[in-house]
């Protein structure tokens, strides 16, 4: 990575810049524009990771070209070079985006660590932008289904706000799906997701998971340790099978989101968080809580919006689209093509004893591909859905 463009109407500076990027580290690959038209159209049909501008150019000035950039092609750092009667416009187009500016004529050091910098941020940038592609293509939300239709009206009116959902129904059905959106889809996105399965983790240890811990805390804790809430700070923690939480952690839970402050297991110093938190449960809740094994007033707190995910069952006219996008998923993951279902197979399915669980409908999918013919019929369906 080091695709450099340098826009700049004096020759000799274009030269120098070039000489020292290209002496500094063989990777860097650098083209050069004698004005800021030629600039942009480089900048158009190339990608670059970086581009040094100068400020006072004739035709079009580093002003325009850096406004220009911001509109095409944002992600790529600017770097502005100034000349001694221009320092003030240089602080002006790092308020308009610019990465940062380098005094002309440029000194060695300076130039070269603005230049490592630039290209730092422009990978980071690269990287959450294919990560969040990943996590959109990874949690893509199938159905049509009055009840989903629903769902997803909700998210978008719930994320962008800060109230707590609880995301109630049975196993499998997207509950952790639908936490994911909410994240995606709030302010929170550019922050961390973190996500805390409370039945999968020892009573005992529940509260450490949660808050952290000071060293010597308990036998096994050796040094400090951050919790999961301090680990969401500025983002969304998700409390999967909230309903399995013990009763004294459920009470610190409760503390943290009444004050947005945590305390580490063993420490008496109060931490600030900032944290949404999105719980989910595959129990009856309104039971737990008959029973007194939930506590009333989390429920409450963590309740505000209530997302019921509906079974499988519940919304049979979505089995033909998930049995495709499922095909797709894991033709993909195999390096083979998606196999067809017919019109007969697909009925089949949809009308098929499902036990709400979509992963047991992703399942009965590989088994179709792997066991069927070229294109899955009614017969395959017959033969395979249920061994
Ligand atoms: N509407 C949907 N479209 C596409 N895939 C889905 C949909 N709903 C669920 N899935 C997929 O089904 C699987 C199970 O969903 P998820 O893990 O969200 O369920 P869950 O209710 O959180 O399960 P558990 O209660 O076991 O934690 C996941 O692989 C998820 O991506």
């Amino acid at each position: 990575m080091g695709k450099i463009l340098i826009i700049e109407d004096e020759a000799a500076i274009r030269r120098v810049l070039k000489k020292i990027l290209t002496e500094e580290n063989k990777n860097y690959e650098v083209s050069e524009a004698e004005d800021g038209l030629i600039g942009i159209e480089l900048i158009k049909n190339n990608d670059y990771d970086l581009v040094l501008c100068d400020i006072k150019m004739p035709k079009m000035d580093g002003v325009e070209v850096l406004d220009a950039v911001m509109k095409i092609k944002p992600e790529i750092p600017m770097v502005m070079i100034s000349g001694h009667g221009d320092l003030e416009t240089a602080v002006e187009t790092m308020r308009k985006g610019a990465f940062d500016y380098i005094a002309k004529p440029p000194d060695l050091n300076r130039l070269l660590n603005t230049v490592r910098h630039a290209l730092d941020r422009k990978s980071l940038v690269t990287e959450n932008k294919r990560l969040k592609k990943k996590v959109s293509k990874n949690y893509q939300m199938i159905g049509e289904s009055p009840a989903i239709v629903q769902i997803k009206e909700i998210i978008e009116k719930v994320a962008p706000t800060e109230a707590r959902v609880l995301i109630t129904g049975q196993n499998g059905t997207g509950k952790e799906l639908v936490a994911h959106w909410l994240h995606q889809k709030s302010e929170r996105a550019k922050g961390p997701m973190i996500e805390v399965n409370c039945a999968a983790i020892p009573s005992e240890l529940i509260e450490s998971e949660l808050f952290g811990h000071v060293k010597g805390a308990f036998t096994s804790a050796n040094k400090d340790r951050a919790g999961k809430f301090e680990a969401a700070n500025g983002g969304t923690l998700f409390l999967d099978e909230i309903g399995d939480m013990s009763l004294s952690a459920q009470a610190k839970v409760l503390r943290a989101l009444q004050e947005n402050k945590v305390q580490r297991v063993g420490s008496d110093k109060d931490l600030k968080v900032d944290v949404r938190v999105v719980a989910a449960t595959n129990k009856n809740l309104k039971e737990e809580i008959k029973a007194k094994r939930f506590r009333e007033d989390l429920y409450h707190r963590l309740a505000v919006i209530l997302i019921a995910v509906p079974n499988l069952n519940d919304r049979r006219e979505d089995i033909p689209s998930l049995v495709n996008y499922f095909s797709e998923k894991i033709a993909k993951e195999q390096g083979t093509t998606p196999k067809t279902f017919s019109e007969d197979a697909l009925s089949q399915l949809k009308d098929y004893d499902w036990t709400g669980n979509i992963r047991e409908l992703r399942n009965v999918v590989e088994r179709l591909m792997i066991l069927g013919g070229k294109e899955i019929t009614q017969r395959d369906v017959e033969a395979f859905a249920s061994k």
